[in-house]
């Protein structure tokens, strides 16, 4: 899958292409990162990308030019990378707290995408100008205000990279189907034995792996009706589970 990043701070990124799953993905070329500074397309000496906002206030906001240019260039990339940019393989996406909220169920559906190219704010934002000549998507990790958009855009990579077939492995990907999307994840447990004194439950050490599945999906059950009563009451069981949930009374 293609990424193109737009951003003034390209060298953060190293944070998601230097380590784990996601660094050994973009190695790999699983997934492919483009990172674009738009200072590189500025036509002044003073390399401006920001200017005073029109009718005043504090701050100052990202021109539309240099972007503009950053943009076309990022869509010649991904061409070249084979996406589909006319038929909109590869969105503009702009990280911002205006945005729509980032769910699991909308990252499920990116790795159907050849590929993004992801747009980070800084100063008090961009022209709005270019945003509505230009963005297709608009995203939003939740809503607080950051300095910036790129840990946004890091993260939103990082959620849809794990995904992409290539690099989840086959039992996680089997786990992530039955991993219902829309629970909280089970209580996970590893050596030693003995933590304090605080033990292991005994099914995880019985080697039954229909009782082990059975415990782990009431455990994701009863956290998610205690901490997220919100996604309780949406989730939807499979036959199978709906035989288990018959069970939680008698759930400790
Ligand atoms: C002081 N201003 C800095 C710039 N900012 C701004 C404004 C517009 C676009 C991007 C940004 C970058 N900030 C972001 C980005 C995303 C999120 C999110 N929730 O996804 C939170 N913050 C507005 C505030």
């Amino acid at each position: 899958m293609f990424f193109a990043v737009i951003s003034i701070f390209p060298e953060m990124f190293c944070a998601i292409s230097d380590y784990g799953v996601v660094g050994r993905a973009l190695k790999n070329q699983q997934a492919t990162l483009q990172l674009i500074n738009p200072r590189d397309f500025t036509n002044d000496n003073y390399r401006r990308i920001d200017e005073r906002p029109f009718g005043g206030g504090p701050g100052m906001v990202m021109m539309a030019q240099p972007l503009e240019k950053a943009i076309l260039y990022a869509k010649e990339l991904a061409l070249a990378a084979g996406c589909d940019v006319a038929g909109g393989g590869c969105p503009v996406v702009y990280l911002s707290p205006q945005g729509r909220t980032l769910t699991e169920s909308m990252v499920a559906d990116m790795p159907k995408l050849d590929g993004m190219i992801l747009l980070c704010g800084r100063y008090e934002g961009i022209d709005e100008r270019l945003l509505q000549r230009y963005v297709e998507l608009e995203i939003s990790i939740g809503d607080y205000v950051l300095t910036g958009g790129e840990l946004p855009a890091m993260v939103l990579m990082d959620s849809v990279i794990r995904r992409l077939p290539a690099v989840m492995s086959d039992e996680a990907s089997a786990q992530q189907d039955s991993f219902v999307d829309g629970l909280l994840d089970c209580p996970h447990y590893t050596k030693p034995l003995d933590f304090h004194g605080d033990m292991v439950p005994e099914v995880l050490l019985s080697g039954h792996h229909a009782n082990i599945a059975k415990w782990r999906f009431l455990q994701q059950v009863k956290r998610t009706q205690l901490r997220r009563p919100d996604l309780w009451r949406a989730f939807v069981p499979t036959k199978q589970q709906a035989k288990w949930l018959k069970d939680l009374e008698s759930l400790d």
